[in-house]
């Protein structure tokens, strides 16, 4: 299928149409661990080949070996007991903790060089040897201990060497990790459901798709005999959420090395000490992404899965590797947690601090530009799509950002190009086989081509990631694919309101398992895939912080300008940023004004460094009458999507919205 795009026979081609199939999954399943090819993708197996497959026999004399070492320490650890939501101060009872250590310790005393396999080169770096406190808890939990070997923080290159040893990997020219998701490329939001039981449902927001425990059980096993299955599995523990008061201790559990270390990459990353004093997480992810889902299972519609269970505190990935789905599944949690538990507000927006300390959110749906512009050289990063709004203020809660990589420009982005390197993944992005040169022009395999990175790879990364600072600015981004609204306009509360809850934007190509053009959407809160409680939860503790805060709210299209998607153009960026500079510089507060008719927005009348007919869609079309149509057929779009709300909502928040 794609032999064809890549007329110069230098380039790899990485995927082909056979390698979408499903049977990938049943050989994945009937190889033995010891000769496995664990390639989801004809580009997998492809690189796999290039890599030199590891032999059978090395493999199962690998096995053994570990077979041997974890023996030693198994059974010398007590089951710690469950912990409740939030065991940043470890509820271990000291008896369990002291079991814990003394196996640790036995642990350690095994990790002599030539008898583990993949012993950390760094020793300063406790990895595999706490995993001997860790023990009970896996067993526990299902996997067969004297079968697979557990990989804990990892350290990079040991991820890097196993993502080419065993996936078919490939390193960049730029000291990036190249790696394949297989058949889905984007998150699949209708496979995303929630687990209704008794210890959320109150709070349970009627846009979830539900699940029922029993399924998720099943599912949870499904995941688990897989991982047992597998040589390896890599372990990641790290924290969601920057400020120490609200942040959660997560485990990660994957069957690939480069799943492992895209959570290294976008969770906060303990230090040696918090590692070792990591004891029970908050919130664990299996992902068994390789394996699909068994259709047949009750309430299954794909063979891909991707569940949330807030009891259980857990979430299963089945049937889809790509690497989004972790970290939008944490920030789920989030959204459930933050509100509920600590009364703080989770935002699908990036954030940035100016020189003078003033913050800004910028909120949007996939595509609309939160990463590309809060990377932003005067403004300190503070985080590219996940944050919270506490009392205290903005923190991130993630450790690193997911980049889109389509059409990435060493100029236009260089803060982003410039974090591309050793440590950073590139998925499903294409590359020159000599040259190793990325190509990000290339959308063979998707128009989703993504980086993750740590976020100090942002050479003005604010670390720790928070701002003890109420918001200034807030804006919210919207890709109009109809080309009617206008780059920049002001809201008043009303309107902010009302934008929030409809969350007007167009989902861009291939962030999402089936949208192949600029679709428009109403994603309430600008991130309904994500969001649990109902969203005038979100959209009141939004309105009540702006107010209390002072916040001016901004409404920036990042989408076409000059005609709809097919006639006109996505707006240049550099108009946008020069929009967004506008409203930094307190140029706008001084600007004069303009209500446009049907949306009643206030359009300013002049910002320095942007053509006139940009600022005004109506002067940007030519022909004024499709304007008006496309207009029309908006508002009709708009007012129909908000008939939900308009029940909740107060009558001024209602009348904020289009008239036709
Ligand atoms: N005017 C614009 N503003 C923001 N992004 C733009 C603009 N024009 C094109 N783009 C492109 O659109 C994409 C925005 O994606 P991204 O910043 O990753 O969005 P998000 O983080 O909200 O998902 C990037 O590929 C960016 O280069
Ligand atoms: C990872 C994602 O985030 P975003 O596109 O908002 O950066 C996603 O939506 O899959
Ligand atoms: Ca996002
Ligand atoms: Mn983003």
């Amino acid at each position: 299928m794609l032999a064809a795009k890549h007329a110069n026979p230098r380039l790899v081609v990485v995927a082909s149409a056979s390698s979408s199939s499903g049977r990938l999954h049943v050989r994945d399943l009937a190889t033995t661990p010891g000769d496995f090819a664990p390639a989801a993708t004809g580009a997998q197996r492809h690189h796999s080949t290039l890599a030199g497959p590891t032999t059978a026999r090395e493999s199962s004399r690998r096995r053994e070996e570990g077979d041997k070492e974890r023996k030693v320490v198994q059974g010398a650890v007590g089951a710690p007991t469950a912990s409740p939501w939030l065991c940043n101060s470890p509820q271990m009872t000291r008896t369990v903790q002291k079991s814990l250590w003394a196996a640790a310790s036995q642990w350690d005393a095994v990790l002599r060089p030539g008898k583990v396999r993949n012993a950390p080169d760094d020793s300063s770096q406790p990895t595999y040897g706490l995993l001997g406190k860790d023990l009970a808890m896996f067993s526990e939990a299902g996997f067969d201990m004297d079968k697979i070997h557990l990989k804990r923080n990892a350290p990079v290159a040991q991820l890097y060497e196993d993502a080419i040893k065993y996936e078919g990997a490939v390193i960049a020219a730029s000291g990036a990790l190249i790696n394949f998701s297989g058949k889905k490329t984007g998150r699949s939001p209708k496979d995303k459901r929630i687990v209704y039981e008794e210890t959320s449902k109150d709070d349970w927001g009627a846009i979830n798709i539900q699940m029922d425990e029993h399924t998720f059980e099943i599912n949870r096993e499904r995941a688990i005999d897989y991982l047992n299955t597998r040589d390896n599995v890599y372990v990641f523990d790290g924290f969601a959420g920057w400020d120490p008061k609200y942040r959660i201790k997560v485990r990660v559990i994957a069957s690939r090395a480069y799943h492992a270390l895209f959570m290294h990459n976008m969770l906060i990353r303990p230090t040696a000490k918090e590692l070792e004093e990591f004891g029970t997480p908050d919130f664990t992810i299996y992902n068994a992404g390789q394996f699909p889902a068994n259709r047949f299972t009750a309430g299954m519609t794909s063979q891909t899965s991707v569940e949330v269970n807030f009891k259980r505190r857990e979430m299963v990935i089945l049937g889809t590797e790509y690497a989004g789905e972790m970290k939008k599944g944490i920030f789920s949690v989030m959204h459930y947690l933050q509100p509920v538990k600590f009364g703080n507000l989770s935002l699908h927006s990036s954030a940035n601090q100016g020189p003078d300390g003033d913050v800004s959110l910028f909120f949007g749906l996939s595509g609309t530009g939160k990463t590309t512009l809060s990377a932003d050289p005067r403004r300190a990063l503070i985080g590219d799509d996940e944050h919270v709004w506490s009392d205290n203020g903005v923190f991130n809660i993630e450790g690193g950002c997911y980049a889109k990589c389509v059409g990435l420009d060493a100029e236009k982005e260089p803060a982003i190009f410039n974090a591309i390197r050793f440590g950073s993944i590139l998925e499903n992005v294409t590359y020159d086989y000599a040259t190793r040169e990325p190509n990000y022009e290339d959308t063979g395999i998707t128009e989703n081509t993504r980086c993750a990175y740590p976020i100090e790879y942002i050479d003005n990364a604010k670390i720790p990631c928070m701002a003890n600072e109420q918001p200034k600015n807030v804006i919210y981004l919207t890709c109009d694919a109809f080309g009617v609204l206008p780059p920049v306009s002001l809201l008043d509360s009303n309107q902010a309101q009302y934008w929030f809850l409809s969350g007007y934007t167009s989902k861009t190509p291939g962030t999402e398992d089936g949208i192949a053009e600029p679709t428009p959407t109403f994603s309430t809160c600008f991130g309904a895939p994500f969001i649990i409680l109902h969203p005038s939860r979100y959209a009141s503790m939004l309105a009540k912080k702006m107010e209390a805060a002072g916040t001016r709210c901004w409404l920036i299209n990042t989408g076409w300008v000059g005609g709809a998607f097919g006639t006109g153009k996505r707006c240049p960026l550099k108009y946008t940023r020069a929009i967004v500079d506008a409203v930094h510089s307190g140029e706008l507060n001084n600007a004069d004004f303009k209500e446009t008719p049907v949306f009643g927005l206030k359009v300013p009348t002049k910002i320095e460094g942007i053509p006139d007919d940009v600022l005004n869609p109506e002067a940007a079309w030519s022909d004024k009458k499709a304007y008006q149509q496309t207009l029309e057929k908006l508002a009709g779009m708009f007012n129909k999507a908000f008939e939900r709300y308009s029940t909740e909502c107060s009558p001024e928040v209602v009348a904020a919205g289009p008239k036709i």
